[in-house]
């Protein structure tokens, strides 16, 4: 899909990951509506971001994604503005092992909440153009990690939902793909004070930092060009695009033959 013209939301948009896709976006002709719980965090870069690319592309739009009805009046806002929903893009997220349940809310149910409301936006078959729908997991979507086992349930969730998703989508004829990006760690703020946000997982903060030493870490910029293939390639649907510093994989999944009762 040629991103000139459309129009996207991105949740989590104010700092790291989020921002760098709503630059993405507006570097490829389309107009952003950034949501972010964090309003504060929100005015330098959209700021420049206005500069930049033009005041009448962007709007900042303040959004808790744990509450449906904030996510109904943002996309209902933004339609006002831009005339309707092409891209979602459910960034926002928190690694808070304390916080589990808050964690399981915003990182899973967020994108959840996220999705269903713009299927009210986006679906053809109520009269939305379709379009794509791009949810922010993680490697730790992909495979274990053990110092944050409620984080890593949300990214496995975040991954198993978009997959449904997408086959629903194509069974259906919504007319919208859902692919998922797995990055590794990527330098923001979300992998910094490791311990405190281990909560009582605190004493596998080493484990967690030798791990970051041995797998390095990425740039936001690396994070959003992997979103951007996904967005523009017409033939990826159910992705989970694994991103590493030695670059991008399109992960494998085992398949199950109903028939025979056992994986292919
Ligand atoms: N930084 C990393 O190493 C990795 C991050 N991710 C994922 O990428 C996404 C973005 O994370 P980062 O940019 O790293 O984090 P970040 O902490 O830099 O930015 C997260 C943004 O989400 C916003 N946010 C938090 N709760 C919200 C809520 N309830 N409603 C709306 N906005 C909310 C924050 O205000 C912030 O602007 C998350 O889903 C995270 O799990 C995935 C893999 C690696
Ligand atoms: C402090 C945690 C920040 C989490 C932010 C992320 O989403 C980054 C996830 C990055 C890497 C995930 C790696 C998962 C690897 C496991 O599947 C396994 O291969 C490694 C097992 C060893 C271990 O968990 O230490």
């Amino acid at each position: 899909m040629a991103l000139v013209g459309k129009t996207a939301v991105v949740t989590g948009a104010a700092m790291g990951i989020g921002r760098a896709l709503a630059e993405i976006l507006l570097e490829n002709g389309a107009k952003v509506a950034l949501l972010d719980i964090n309003e504060a965090a929100a005015e330098r870069p959209l700021q420049a971001l206005e500069q930049h690319f033009g005041a009448e592309k962007t709007i900042f739009l303040k959004c808790d994604v744990e509450s449906e009805e904030q996510i109904r009046a943002a996309f209902k806002k933004t339609v006002e503005i831009f005339g309707g929903i092409d891209i979602l893009c459910n960034n926002a997220g928190v690694l808070n092992e304390t916080s589990w349940e808050k964690t399981i809310s915003i990182n899973l149910m967020g994108v959840i909440r996220g999705t269903y409301v713009a299927l009210e936006q986006m679906n053809q078959l109520s009269g939305g153009r379709g379009g794509v729908i791009i949810n922010m997991a993680s490697m730790a979507g992909i495979g274990p990690l053990l110092s944050c086992p409620s984080y890593t349930a949300s990214k496995f969730g975040v991954v198993g939902f978009t997959r449904a998703m997408a086959a629903a989508s194509e069974a259906s004829g919504y007319g919208i793909r859902f692919n998922a990006v797995c990055p590794g760690f990527v330098q923001t703020d979300l992998i910094t004070n490791i311990p405190v946000r281990l909560g009582q997982f605190s004493n596998l903060a080493a484990a967690t930092h030798k791990l970051v030493d041995v797998m390095g870490t990425i740039a936001v910029s690396d994070v959003a060009a992997a979103a951007l293939e996904l967005l523009i390639d017409d033939t990826k649907n159910g992705e989970a695009l694994l991103v590493l510093q030695s670059g991008a994989t399109y992960m494998q999944f085992p398949t199950f033959n109903p028939t025979q009762n056992k994986p292919l």
